[in-house]
């Protein structure tokens, strides 16, 4: 497979940052990660739990679409969850059941069984109680595995990029749903992007899982990503943004950076290769 890496370091423990010339690249990359994932998990369990989220997230999974591994995945032993979704009816434009239904699902052969979009003909408090239960059910037959330190689920793989004010799944910067410590899935009313309502993992379960990609092209959000992957000590240089509260329990980290997404922390430290991540 044709895929060069600028820079690859492993900052903190269990945390892996991968950096590509291109963003193209990096899909590259990003397919044969999740496919390497996928087959582990099915070794392992014998089914693939997978949480996805909005934004550009989708498309960066495109090349999972084609040859290869459009032929060679287990697919019938996916299970697609959300991390977060909008309140929004399933045929949208804001809805991310939609992305993924026009850029993914409807490309490769998931069963229909096996996913798990969130109830768009509830209230959003209702919908984050119905999600929550849906995913307890699964965690109890361990289609969803367990967290060993917690009673959380453990997601095979949960798939996040991050918004340019440091936000992940719709996890916002300073929003009490940050502080969540018992519910799986929460909801809120009052997004600082449009729409207001949306349902969304909390952190512990997004923490618990066996792996965690975060994805971010572009320069827009090189400030974002230098805050959430920088050793610096928190401060106002480096506010304490949700993409920087994703740290793994006991599973692991990467990030999948092109150029452009980490200029800033090269302006601040050097070029790649500097250690200081
Ligand atoms: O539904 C959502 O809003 C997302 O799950 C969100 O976390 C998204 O992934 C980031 O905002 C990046 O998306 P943008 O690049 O479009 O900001």
């Amino acid at each position: 497979m044709e895929r060069e890496i600028l820079a690859s370091y492993e900052p903190k423990k269990n945390c892996e940052i991968r950096i590509f010339e291109s963003s193209d690249e990096m899909t590259t990359d990003l397919a044969e990660y999740i496919s390497q994932v996928s087959e582990f998990s099915v070794k392992e369990r014998g089914y693939f739990a997978i949480a996805l989220s909005g934004g550009p997230l989708v498309s960066f999974m495109r090349k999972l679409c084609e040859t290869p591994y459009n032929k060679t995945l287990d697919w019938s032993k996916w299970y697609i969850f959300w991390a977060d979704e909008r309140a929004v009816g399933k045929n949208h434009v804001d809805s991310n059941y939609k992305l993924t239904k026009e850029g993914f699902l409807s490309k490769v052969p998931i069963l229909n069984g096996h996913v798990y979009s969130i109830n768009d003909n509830a209230t959003v408090e209702n919908a984050a109680m119905d999600y929550e239960f849906v995913i307890r059910q699964l965690v109890k037959i361990r289609t969803v595995g367990v967290s060993e330190s917690n009673d959380c689920p453990k997601f095979d793989l949960i798939l996040l990029s991050i918004g340019s004010d440091g936000h992940v799944a719709s996890l916002f910067p300073n929003h009490p749903a940050l502080e969540l410590k018992d519910d799986w899935v929460t909801y809120i009313t009052d997004s600082p992007e449009p729409p207001p309502e949306r349902i969304t993992f909390t952190l512990p379960v997004i923490n618990s899982a066996s792996n965690i990609a975060v994805v971010a092209t572009g320069e827009d959000k090189a400030k974002a990503v230098s805050f959430a992957i920088s050793d610096v000590t928190e401060g106002q240089d480096s506010p304490s943004i949700p993409a920087r509260m994703v740290q793994p329990t006991d599973g692991k980290l990467v990030w999948f950076l092109d150029k452009a997404a980490v200029s800033f922390v090269e302006a601040k430290n050097g070029a790649y290769g500097h250690q200081e991540y």
